[in-house]
């Protein structure tokens, strides 16, 4: 094994793993060379930093963090940072794979990059949170930059936490820089509908799968296993466009209601309640697992990666998956779904409304002026819509499941814009 190949982590699939058997797919019905496989595989740069944090108890933590840009070869890194305490080098490495695919699917100028602090923010106080992301933002002084590397929330952060990401680095560089994360509250440069972004992604998404499936929206269920930034909103667009969402999930375990759960309420009551869902009243408590196997016609993953499996993925009834997390469908378990007939709208095409939103957010900074929430909306919608038809046509041009559609497409831009560059050959 060398350094470039994913750590075996035993009874977890490895999302390198995964993120790889599907580049190797895509890469041998592209018949690109070994040069360029190997160009796209190695990222750009790896970084690993140790953050010692004062906590409220006058004790130093000292936490581990991580910055792997992928590739820079569209544009700047971009992509979003973590805080978890399962957050491992390899999960953050295929993440910013995941980035570099997604921005070109949705033909956006960025490379793709990711970040990670392996912690438990639940457990934090704020106070602590900020120190963290403040000694995390400084080690990073020389990767950041808005033409460089340009990060953005994901599981465990926010605005709040891109408002500090951004006051830090402004006070290194004596200047105030915008433009150096996205995902910041409005008031200092953030955009109009960049929290809802992905979910609202996640719903163009459903929508245009619902249609090639011929499901009508106003008679579809749909299940949505994680309530957070993702999740909630999806359900909630979801909702407005007519689905009847019957299941949700979020850390505290998992709800039904076969009538229909009312998603503004199950909101409110999570940010009354800590954030989570713990003791929603709006319906019954099931095993957590159980809502992925739902009898609704749509699912949508938007918690975490590798919830199915294998081991499960022969139990799934939704005859479509639109995934709002990263990597929450494991390789293993592809073909499972596949040979079940089940459509998939695979992770890199989905969730890309975030990181749109964020391009756009980028764009008004350095431009010094702000677009109406109309205009956002109407343009990410309409990126959504392209790509899915992009990667549609492509499946139906290979024969190919919508997920390697999306590699191909994303791989075959990548190497070209190489070639173009003139670094190769
Ligand atoms: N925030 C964003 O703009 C984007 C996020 N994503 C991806 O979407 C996923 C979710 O991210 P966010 O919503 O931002 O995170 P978040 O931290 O706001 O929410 C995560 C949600 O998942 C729940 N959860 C955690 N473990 C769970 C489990 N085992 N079962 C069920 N629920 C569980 C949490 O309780 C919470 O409700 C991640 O994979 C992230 O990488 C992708 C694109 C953009
Ligand atoms: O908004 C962004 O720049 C990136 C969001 C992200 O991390 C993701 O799409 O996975």
């Amino acid at each position: 094994m060398t350094y470039l190949e994913p750590a075996p982590i035993k009874d977890k699939e490895n999302p390198l793993e995964s993120m790889m058997s599907r580049f190797d797919a895509a890469v041998k019905i592209l018949g690109i060379s070994d040069e360029m496989y190997n160009i796209l595989k190695v990222p750009a740069r790896q970084v690993i930093v140790g953050l010692p944090v004062t906590m409220d108890n006058g004790k130093i933590e000292v936490f581990e963090g991580y910055r792997v840009i992928h590739s820079t070869i569209l544009g700047p890194g971009k992509g979003g940072i973590r805080l978890d305490p399962d957050v491992t080098l390899d999960e953050v490495r295929a993440l910013a794979a995941w980035m570099t695919w997604k921005c070109a699917v949705v033909d956006i100028p960025y490379g793709g990059a990711k970040g990670g602090i392996a912690c438990n923010p639940r457990n934090m106080s704020a106070g602590e949170i900020e120190r963290l992301m403040r000694a995390y933002t400084l080690s990073m002084l020389d990767i950041f930059g808005p033409d460089k590397d340009i990060p953005a929330p994901d599981m465990g952060t926010g605005p709040r936490e891109m408002a500090w990401l951004m006051d830090e680095y402004s006070k290194a560089k004596g200047m105030t820089v915008q433009a150096v994360v996205t995902g910041k509250p409005l008031v200092l440069g953030g955009s109009l509908g960049r929290t809802e972004a992905t979910g609202r992604g996640v719903m163009v998404s459903a929508l245009s799968g619902m249609e090639k499936l011929k499901l009508n929206p106003y008679r579809a269920t749909a299940a949505v296993q994680g309530f957070g930034n993702v999740g909630s909103h999806a359900a909630a667009l979801l909702h407005e466009k007519g689905v009847s969402i019957t299941g949700i999930s979020d850390i505290s375990g998992a709800y039904f209601n076969d009538k229909g759960i009312d998603i503004d309420k199950a909101m409110a009551y999570r940010n009354a309640n800590n954030g989570t869902l713990e003791g929603f009243g709006g319906a019954e408590k099931i095993d957590a697992e159980e809502l992925l196997f739902l009898p609704v016609d749509l699912l949508v993953p938007a918690a975490k990666e590798d919830v199915i499996t294998k081991n499960n993925a022969g139990k799934i009834q939704a005859k479509l998956i639109v995934e709002g997390a990263n990597g929450p469908t494991s390789a293993k378990a592809d073909d499972i779904i596949n040979e079940k007939g089940i459509m998939v709208v695979p992770d890199i095409l989905a969730n890309a409304g975030g990181v749109t939103v964020s391009y756009f957010e980028w764009v008004q900074n350095r431009i010094g002026y702000k677009w109406t929430l109309d205009r956002i909306n109407r343009r990410s919608d309409r990126a959504m819509k392209d790509a899915f038809n992009n990667v549609f046509d492509i499946s139906q041009k290979h024969k190919v499941p919508m997920r390697l559609a999306a590699y191909i497409l994303a791989i075959d831009k990548v190497s070209s814009s190489y070639k173009f560059r003139g670094g190769y050959g």
